[in-house]
């Protein structure tokens, strides 16, 4: 059996919009098995290839390959590389508990997976790095997939792409689900991605800070909360995002981190304020709950597109969780939470 592991991941951190991202630690996992010996089941499945699926979402994705993020995914590497399907009797049984449309990299986390699907289904011997540059053809933005693929706390930027390539129907697109846009079979071969497009560096981590991650039972889809912001900044906007960005990267990884320079460091001017409007009680949460009010916070943020809330800190996490749960409780918002620690060796494939 193969088994393909891949961390869920936050983006952002406060001022770093399609920049950072830490990957956390809960995985999505697939169980991979091509039975050569198996008799041909009947009906015989979409593209050679069965699902099964436990955990969040289970109710409703799909597990017909053709429409499932992953194994469609899967289906864009094979056909780079000249196959049209799974090889023959493939199954995969995908272990998902990471919530779906939360900001947590659900959806990263899918496309790392899938690539990684078909990198070992398809025996193309694809390294890391080229296998990010499929996932980035798939997920425009590069931290969710960057920090999944990679781990830990990652920073990143793309090279331009060209915009005829980005327009072909044949590449199936993560974010514009559930309806699978992109991805067609036109019989062509999909365009291969060009070589190195996108370009990281890992960042170090405070070993005290862990992240608790306070995630509202909701959905926010990424699309929707990319579609509220606008077109254009002023520089004044820009100027405080990068001054902030400047110096967070690295005061995360001081020992001990200084929380009052963390704490101001996480503001945003770029994507948070315009995210409000779907995300109730966001604006009272980020502003009243810091380290002085209290202390072991490092700083707040919103994770990724949201509605999960990020707190970073090295103490009292459960006080710190307990007050954001309150705040949405107030709102009429049920939430949980949980206390993650950065997935540091990214996504891994294992034989057994
Ligand atoms: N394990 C999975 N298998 C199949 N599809 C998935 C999986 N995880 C996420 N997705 C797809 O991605 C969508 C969520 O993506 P998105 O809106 O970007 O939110 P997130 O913040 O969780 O990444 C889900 O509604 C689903 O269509
Ligand atoms: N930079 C993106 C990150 C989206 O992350 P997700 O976990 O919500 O998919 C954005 O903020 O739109």
């Amino acid at each position: 059996m193969i088994t393909i592991r891949v961390p869920c991941s936050s983006a952002n951190i406060g001022p770093g919009f399609d920049v950072l991202g830490v990957s956390l630690s809960i995985w999505l996992e697939l169980h991979v098995k091509i039975d050569r010996n198996a008799s041909t089941p009947s009906p015989k499945p979409s593209l050679n290839c069965s699902i099964t699926y436990e955990g969040e979402g289970a109710d409703h994705v799909p597990l017909d390959a053709r429409h499932n993020l992953i194994t469609r995914t899967a289906l864009y590497v094979l056909q780079c590389h000249d196959k049209r399907e799974f090889p023959a009797f493939t199954h995969v049984h995908i272990i998902n508990p990471i919530p779906l449309g939360r900001g947590l990299g659900s959806s990263g986390a899918a496309v790392v997976a899938g690539v990684m699907l078909g990198n070992v289904v398809g025996d193309l011997g694809l390294s890391k790095d080229r296998m990010m540059d499929y996932c980035l053809m798939i997920e425009r933005h590069p931290d969710n997939v960057m920090a999944a693929m990679m781990g830990g706390f990652v920073g990143s930027y793309l090279l331009e792409l060209d915009p005829k390539d980005m327009e072909r129907k044949e590449i199936p697109l993560a974010e514009v689900l559930p309806e699978p846009a992109g991805g067609e079979d036109t019989g062509l071969k999909p365009p291969e991605p060009p070589l190195g497009i996108g370009h990281y560096i890992k960042f170090g981590w405070a070993k005290e800070i862990k992240a608790i991650a306070i995630i509202p039972d909701f959905e926010v889809a990424t699309a929707d909360a990319r579609r509220v912001l606008p077109k254009s900044y002023t520089a004044k906007d820009m100027i405080f995002n990068f001054q902030r960005l400047a110096v967070l990267t690295t005061a995360l990884t001081r020992s001990p981190p200084d929380a009052d320079l963390i704490f101001l460091a996480m503001q945003d001017k770029v994507h948070q304020p315009y995210r409000k409007t779907l995300i109730p009680g966001l604006t009272e949460i980020l502003a009243s709950v810091t380290p002085k009010s209290h202390p072991g916070l490092l700083g707040i943020c919103l994770s990724g597109a949201g509605p999960t809330i990020l707190a970073l800190a090295t103490d009292n996490f459960e006080k710190i969780a307990e007050e954001i749960l309150r705040r949405f409780k107030e709102e009429g918002i049920h939430s949980r939470w949980e206390l993650l620690e950065p997935a540091h060796d990214g996504a891994t494939v294992t034989y057994s």
